[in-house]
């Protein structure tokens, strides 16, 4: 379990850019942190592994304040996947998945005897191993730095913005394969998007943010959209929006559900 005890952030400078911000991230479980550009995620995220130190309040890890950890080994403790990938161009995929068990102690050549299994884990043809990363589609090196991520079976994934530069179509595949994924590993995972769609896909709790990581309601995505706690969440899950306004007409003894532009987006079971 991760816990922020209300935890603060001003940045040297002067930048406030988290006030008192309280969660609980129960073990096995996807928490998905949303909220427009600069509401603190990413800042709230890097405090669990210490990239970001509070100026108040505590970060717990399984009860533990993670402030008397060491830094590099609890980075390396912790599964970390960015927009970007964050891979080395200059490295095979192979080395770049291997990275962290070896930074770890684990010998180099079991470390790389362990690249094909978790290429495959994650949807990738173990061929691609010797290749580098800029030999690889947009989700092609995402799929590489999720499978970084797990390399050393972290019990906690921090997964920020991860498929947030990939088009419409590969970023829909790569959350599939993340609920897959989960399904099979039950990491916990904190997740940080601004895309609410995403979020609802992913999340078992949402925590929808306003500016200064001010908690503007959290619940599971059902309880989210049945009752958005104020005009903000209103807006930002879109209630309004045609396409989350669904109606059910019946056609030829069949029922549709159509949305707010009347096009049809489902059928009933029947
Ligand atoms: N290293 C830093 N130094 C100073 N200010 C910072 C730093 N990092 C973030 N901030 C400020 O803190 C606030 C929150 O930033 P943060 O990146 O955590 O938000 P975010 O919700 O993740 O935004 P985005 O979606 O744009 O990444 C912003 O006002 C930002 O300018």
């Amino acid at each position: 379990m991760i816990e922020f005890d209300a935890v603060s952030k001003i940045y040297p400078g002067g930048s406030e850019a988290v006030r008192e911000f309280s969660l609980r991230v129960p073990s096995h479980r996807t928490v998905v942190l949303v909220g427009s550009s600069g509401s603190g995620k990413t800042t709230l995220l890097r405090m669990v592994n210490r990239m970001v130190d509070p100026t108040a309040g505590r970060v717990l890890i399984d009860g533990e304040d993670i402030q008397s950890r060491d830094p590099v080994q609890l980075r390396r403790s912790i599964g970390y996947v960015l927009q970007q990938g964050g891979l080395l161009p200059h490295r095979t995929i192979a080395d770049n998945i291997a990275t962290v068990p070896i930074l770890n102690g684990m010998p180099r050549k079991q470390a790389l005897a362990e690249v094909p299994a978790l290429m495959a884990r994650v949807g990738l043809d173990p061929g691609f191993a010797r290749r580098y990363p800029g030999q690889l589609s947009g989700g092609q090196q995402q799929r590489v730095g999720v499978a970084r991520a797990l390399a050393s079976d972290p019990n906690i994934l921090l997964m920020d913005e991860p498929f947030g530069a990939v088009d419409p179509i590969v970023r829909r595949e790569l959350q599939d394969e993340l609920l897959r994924l989960q399904a099979e590993l039950g990491k916990t995972i904190l997740f940080v998007t601004h895309d609410i769609d995403e979020a609802f896909r992913l999340g078992d709790e949402i925590v929808v943010l306003k500016e200064k990581g001010l908690v503007a309601q959290r619940g599971t995505p059902q309880q989210i959209l049945a009752a958005p706690a104020d005009e903000f969440v209103r807006d930002f899950v879109g209630v309004g929006r045609a396409e989350r306004q669904l109606v059910l007409e019946e056609v030829d003894g069949r029922t549709l559900a159509v949305d707010g532009d009347g096009r049809p987006v489902g059928i009933l079971r029947a």
